[in-house]
């Protein structure tokens, strides 16, 4: 379950925002991220788990979140289901889920770090297009790097085919998902994303089977 100290933390940063997220000590990282995937939000995000050893991604660049995000084309695509239940039935907890349309000003944080891409424009427009996304943090052992296997690569052509976009997804610029790559992106985008008071709290029943070591 989530560390005491991290579940403050996080709840601290969604109080105060980005920045105040950004603040969690590296040491009480958790072996999670947050994601958010679907619709258009990047909060596709996925999750966290606390962890009593620290495991950021190797060369992660800032992401949404292990917070996953639906983006509208899974939404409209009718992939909600399948996607949720490829995390759930992986046995990671969902902490928090919820549909919206962005705002243009959520979706270019959210993607501030491609702001010079010459696809940023048209990326904004995809994710703000009314049709809503699906956000979601999502806990557990390796859930960041998990998540991202699950989710599979950016561009569909390289996409593992049992992966959400290696199975549904056929165009970069429509890849259904996005999935937070880091453990400071994930933290990022939950607290852009989501208030504290969003972020639940409850152990699944087979909690304790998925998530031992030995
Ligand atoms: N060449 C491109 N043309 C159009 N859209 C692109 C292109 N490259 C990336 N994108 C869009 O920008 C998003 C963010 O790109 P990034 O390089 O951060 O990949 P990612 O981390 O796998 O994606 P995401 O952040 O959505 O999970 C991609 O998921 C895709 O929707």
């Amino acid at each position: 379950m989530f560390a005491n100290s991290v579940r403050a933390g996080l709840r601290a940063a969604s109080r105060s925002s980005v920045r105040a997220m950004s603040t969690l000590p590296a040491r009480s990282a958790p072996r999670f991220g947050a994601g958010i995937a679907a619709g258009a939000a990047v909060a596709g995000y996925a999750m966290y788990e606390a962890s009593k050893n620290p495991v950021l991604l190797e060369g992660a660049k800032t992401i949404a979140g292990e917070k996953g995000t639906i983006k509208p084309d899974g939404v409209s695509r009718q992939l909600v289901g399948k996607i949720v239940s490829r995390f759930e039935e992986r046995g990671y907890k969902l902490v928090a889920i919820k549909s919206l349309t962005p705002s243009p000003a959520l979706a270019k944080e959210h993607y501030s770090d491609l702001a010079s891409r010459p696809f940023y424009a048209g990326l904004v427009k995809y994710i703000t297009s009314g049709t809503p996304v699906v956000a979601m943090v999502w806990e557990g052992k390796d859930v960041i790097r998990q998540g991202r296997r699950i989710v599979g690569a950016t561009n569909p052509l390289e996409s593992d085919p049992g992966s959400v976009r290696g199975q549904y997804a056929v165009s970069v610029g429509r890849n259904l998902i996005h999935a937070s790559d880091s453990f400071d992106a994930a933290t990022k985008e939950i607290g852009l994303w989501f208030d504290s008071a969003e972020l639940a709290e409850y152990e699944p029943t087979a909690w304790g089977w998925v998530m031992a070591d030995n």
